[in-house]
């Protein structure tokens, strides 16, 4: 049966590239999900499948990341321009480029002036609240998910136990990122107590968290959680109980040598944001002499 090839085009798409500036000890980042199509004379490839006329997808992914070290993310647009200009005026070939960018914004957390490497993801978290009553007594467990942080320095990993099968090095110097998802135990059951003021709660409990993470200089992501959670034990009387669910959303330095270009933290660095898989670490932290009531897997609440 006769077939023509119609519309076609190829590229890597999703490139997490995080570029962290250095300006000081204040930090600059800029958080993008690129996505890279190009199309041209490539008939070939799909009719013979010669691929003389393909620039790998794998090249066009290295082209982002070195792009972000090398000229730097002013803005989406000027990054992509820069892009889709590259591959169509050095690629024969290529005849339309399409770089499609999704920008996540980040603000500061804390004041400034005081170690300006910690941030929060633009964007409402999502709070939850489970009331239960028995007729007697009420039990009131609040929450957030989705809270996504990063410090991008004081951040270290090391002296970890080494087996036969390991190969993660040592860092003094790492990007420490999460998406949080917090949940903590009122110590309200009624009966004639005092009933919390719940926004405020809600409101100085996502504070302290925040601040915990940023102040926390951290040798592990378990050290930086109890500290999260100890603050808030500390803070607030009307909680005996906190659990986290933290994923380790690791960013790994990109190996740019190849393309004569050292990327290293030092004078800011391009990270390769991985989605999966992550470390997951998840504890709960108690006031003393309390105990443990809110559910170990947090997706049951
Ligand atoms: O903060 C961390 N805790 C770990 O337990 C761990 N394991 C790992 O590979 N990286 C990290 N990072």
């Amino acid at each position: 049966m006769p077939t023509t090839l119609g519309q076609n085009q190829y590229g890597k798409a999703e490139n997490r590239v995080v570029r962290i500036t250095r300006d000081g000890a204040t930090h600059h980042i800029k958080d993008l999900n690129v996505s890279v199509a190009l199309s041209g004379d490539m008939e070939e490839v799909h009719y013979s499948g010669s691929n003389a006329s393909v620039l790998p997808t794998d090249t066009t992914k290295n082209t982002v990341y070195a792009f972000a070290k090398e000229h730097g993310i002013e803005s989406a647009e000027q990054f992509g321009i820069h892009l889709a200009r590259h591959f169509v005026t050095s690629q024969e070939p290529i005849r339309r480029a399409r770089i499609r960018i999704e920008e996540y914004a980040w603000e500061r957390i804390g004041t400034p002036g005081e170690g300006e490497h910690s941030f929060v993801r633009k964007g409402q978290e999502t709070r939850l609240a489970q009331i239960t009553f028995d007729g007697e007594e009420w039990e009131v467990v609040s929450g957030l998910k989705d809270l996504t942080v990063m410090n991008s320095t004081d951040s270290e990993f090391r002296g970890f136990v080494k087996d036969g099968y390991t190969t993660l090095q040592e860092t003094r110097d790492r990007v420490l990122a999460t998406s949080v998802s917090g949940r903590w135990r009122f110590n309200w059951t009624g009966d004639g107590q005092r009933t919390p003021d719940w926004d405020t709660s809600y409101e100085e409990i996502r504070k302290h968290l925040l601040q915990a993470f940023a102040e926390t200089y951290s040798r592990s992501l378990q050290q930086t959680m109890y500290h999260m959670g100890a603050r808030i034990i500390d803070h607030r009387d009307e909680i005996d109980e906190v659990r986290f669910s933290l994923p380790n959303s690791h960013h790994f330095l990109v190996d740019l040598e190849p393309f004569g270009l050292k990327n290293d933290t030092a004078d800011g660095a391009v990270y390769f944001a991985s989605d999966r898989p992550y470390g997951l670490i998840e504890a709960t932290i108690l006031r003393d002499g309390c105990e443990a009531r809110i559910p170990v897997d947090l997706t049951n609440l």
